[in-house]
């Protein structure tokens, strides 16, 4: 599956509003809205919903996190080929809530290319951002961990880290595509994303507690809708 941008992708992290049963039905939803306005919308479940949520529906699924391990004795750990066989094109990885060594990192980007899966690495500061792009993932993610469940938006709030972030991969890997996150909630914080020069944003809070994820993810990308 070849990714198309901007892109939003909707990470579901430990949520039990998005566990089981509703995670499906949280995929739907953001599939739903995908469909109707022709915008890439990808999701992150729960790693235990992932098989379940990739094999009923067409969106791009992603695992939340992978381990560095081959398939093989190694109990409890997660692999990309695991993953690959659940339904995702791709994995996050080094999110902040579940941090890997960078060396780790680069041997995730390496076999996932391997495997054609999409690797999605995050960060907390452009020079980290710079390190991990010069790994090679499609992408890499800042957020600001501050910043992360508060409502108040990477875009808005911490500007000059999106464009730091965006203006170093820019000269040290321009392959990599940058996406932001952290406190991303309406449409007006995904419009400033962009404009600071990311394909897209990542985001968890605004959508997974929203009482109508319909109307949430709606709203989210009508500013895209507009500038299209
Ligand atoms: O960590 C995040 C997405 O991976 C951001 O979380 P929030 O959207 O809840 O701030």
């Amino acid at each position: 599956m070849r990714l198309e941008y901007p892109l939003i992708l909707i990470n579901f992290k430990s949520y039990r509003e998005a566990s089981g049963k509703k995670a499906l039905e949280l995929a739907r939803t953001a599939q739903k809205v995908s469909r109707d306005t022709g915008l890439t919308i990808a999701v992150a479940p729960q790693l235990t919903d992932l098989h379940f949520v990739a094999a009923n529906v067409e969106i791009p699924v992603f695992s939340q996190h992978v381990d560095d391990v081959s398939p093989g004795s190694y109990t409890g750990h997660v692999t990309l080929e695991a993953v690959k066989d659940a339904g995702a094109i791709g994995t996050m990885i080094n999110h902040s809530e579940r941090r890997v060594r960078a060396d780790q990192v680069d041997v995730i980007v390496k076999r996932a290319r391997e495997l054609s899966l999409v690797t999605v690495v995050c960060t907390n500061t452009p020079e980290v951002t710079a390190a991990m792009a010069a790994l090679g993932p499609d992408i890499v993610a800042i957020e600001p961990p501050e910043l992360i469940g508060t409502g108040i938006p990477v875009s808005k709030a911490k500007p000059e880290v999106v464009t730091s972030s965006v203006e170093l991969v820019r000269r040290i890997n321009p392959a990599v595509k940058v996406l932001c996150g952290a406190g991303i909630t309406t449409g007006e914080d995904v419009a400033a994303a962009l404009r600071l020069g990311t394909v897209g944003v990542l985001l968890a809070s605004g959508v997974v507690k929203a009482k109508d994820w319909e109307k949430a993810i709606r709203e989210l990308v009508e500013p895209i809708l507009k500038r299209a």
